[in-house]
């Protein structure tokens, strides 16, 4: 590869970054304003790589890079050193990887002066190697998320759910018939609880069973909440928080009537795109939750909005690009959304509550306060009672607790809370 046909893929790369650890944007906020449009499908796939790598590796790599530094530069100088550190312990040719950087610095007035620093720090830093790299400790959430789990895991998890997320994530794949039958030409690894697992899987689209939409991708833990569940075929069920629509598909799988309601309406779209290519049918509905007041369900999935925080081996960009300050507000919207969704069950129907977050206040906590402002309402325990799902981990509640150092061996899984509740009859 030339070094300009390297350079698109990696000013792309540095762009996000600077937005995610300087603006606070999300990664698939940046690609959704058209950040990577102009890029080949195979530079966009480089691009966004390299962002995704850079973020998970970003604390090693300051690590490293603050053993060269005698004072820290500027944020857009920083990302250029980070992407490139993490390039090098990647194992990248280092004369490639320094002349990039180099040329990224040099091309803006404002970092021009310190490409003789850039050129020195990574020479430093190729010296170093992938070994010097292995050698240092896996990276640390950041104290406001850290703190809150410490709390609730205890030290020794945090550690192993920090081990999780820099180890990253495998491709999960949902098969809308039998998984053994989908896995023939996927030729994965069947997980427990029936998820096709592929290590290294390449571009998504051009796996066998796309086209013909035998299957969707969805992280093993996410493709609980439905198992739990258990629609019948026939029963009225409402999949409340719907968008991208990785449940509704599994829900209208099951031969159920769906009606997915989500207030996005981009994710939406994603939802009618999803369903057409896997030829499943459910209705969609673009509205907010608190306004779609159709009743008599006979269960309801309620997906809610939350901090996202059991999904950081997919999404690394989340840790930098938020601080916690939103908490309190989806605490309060998820405990309003429990209410609503209830309101809309007939006597003696199931809500499936979940969240993809690890903080207990957003599981665990959301569960015994809707108990204690419901008089009637129960856990049904036993419907976690699902093949693949270890006994350990259900809570004290009778709802289940998912962590991402959870099948370590087998390659992790998201970070989620679930349970089911039962309206009184
Ligand atoms: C965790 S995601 C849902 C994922 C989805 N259930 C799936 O499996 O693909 C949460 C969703 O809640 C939606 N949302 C946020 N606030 C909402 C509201 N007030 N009313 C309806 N949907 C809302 C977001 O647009 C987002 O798509």
């Amino acid at each position: 590869m030339s070094q300009q046909q390297g350079l698109g893929p990696r000013r792309a790369a540095l762009y996000m970054l600077d937005q995610v650890t300087g603006e606070g944007k999300l990664l698939p906020e940046l690609i959704g304003e058209g950040a990577l449009q102009h890029l080949s499908p195979e530079d966009r796939a480089r691009a966004q790589r390299l962002t995704t790598e850079t973020l998970r590796g970003l604390a090693r790599a300051d690590r490293m890079l603050a053993r060269f530094l005698a004072k820290t530069p500027p944020l857009s100088v920083r990302n250029v050193l980070r992407l490139c550190t993490v390039e090098l312990a990647g194992g990248e040719a280092a004369h490639g990887v320094v002349n990039a950087g180099v040329e990224m610095v040099a091309r803006s007035q404002r970092t021009s002066s310190m490409k003789g620093l850039v050129n020195a720090v990574l020479r430093k830093v190729a010296a170093e190697g992938p070994e010097g790299w292995a050698q240092l400790v896996t990276p640390r959430l950041p104290g406001w998320l850290r703190s809150p789990l410490k709390d609730a895991y205890g030290p020794d998890v945090v550690a192993a759910i920090e081990v999780a997320q820099f180890a990253g994530a495998p491709l999960d794949i949902t098969a809308k018939g039998d998984p053994n039958a989908a896995n023939e030409t996927l030729k994965g690894e069947i997980l427990p609880t029936g998820t096709i697992r592929l290590r290294d899987a390449g571009q998504v689209s051009t796996l066998p069973g796309f086209e013909t939409g035998d299957w969707w991708v969805q992280d093993a833990a996410a493709a609980i909440p439905v198992q739990i569940l258990a629609p019948q075929s026939g029963e009225k069920i409402l999949d409340l928080c719907a968008a991208p629509g990785g449940k509704t598909m599994q829900l209208a799988a099951s031969g159920a009537d769906v009606t997915a309601v989500d207030s996005s309406e981009g994710r939406m779209i994603r939802v009618g795109e999803n369903l057409k290519r896997t030829g499943l049918s459910a209705t969609t509905i673009t509205a907010d939750a608190f306004a779609f007041t159709d009743g008599g369900f006979d269960a309801v999935l309620l997906d809610a909005p939350c901090s996202a925080t059991g999904t950081i081996r997919r999404h690394p960009d989340l840790p930098y690009a938020k601080d916690g300050s939103e908490f309190g507000i989806l605490i309060h919207q998820q405990e309003r959304m429990i209410d609503h969704a209830l309101s809309l069950l007939k006597p003696g129907g199931r809500l499936v509550f979940c969240t993809c977050s690890l903080l207990p206040d957003e599981g665990e906590v959301q569960v015994e306060e809707a108990l204690a402002r419901h008089a009637g309402l129960t856990v049904d325990a036993s419907a976690i009672d699902r093949a693949g799902i270890d006994p350990d981990w259900r809570t004290e509640d009778g709802g289940l607790r998912l962590r991402p150092d959870y099948w370590a061996d087998k390659g992790g899984m998201d970070g989620f809370y679930i349970a089911q509740l039962r309206k009184p009859a």
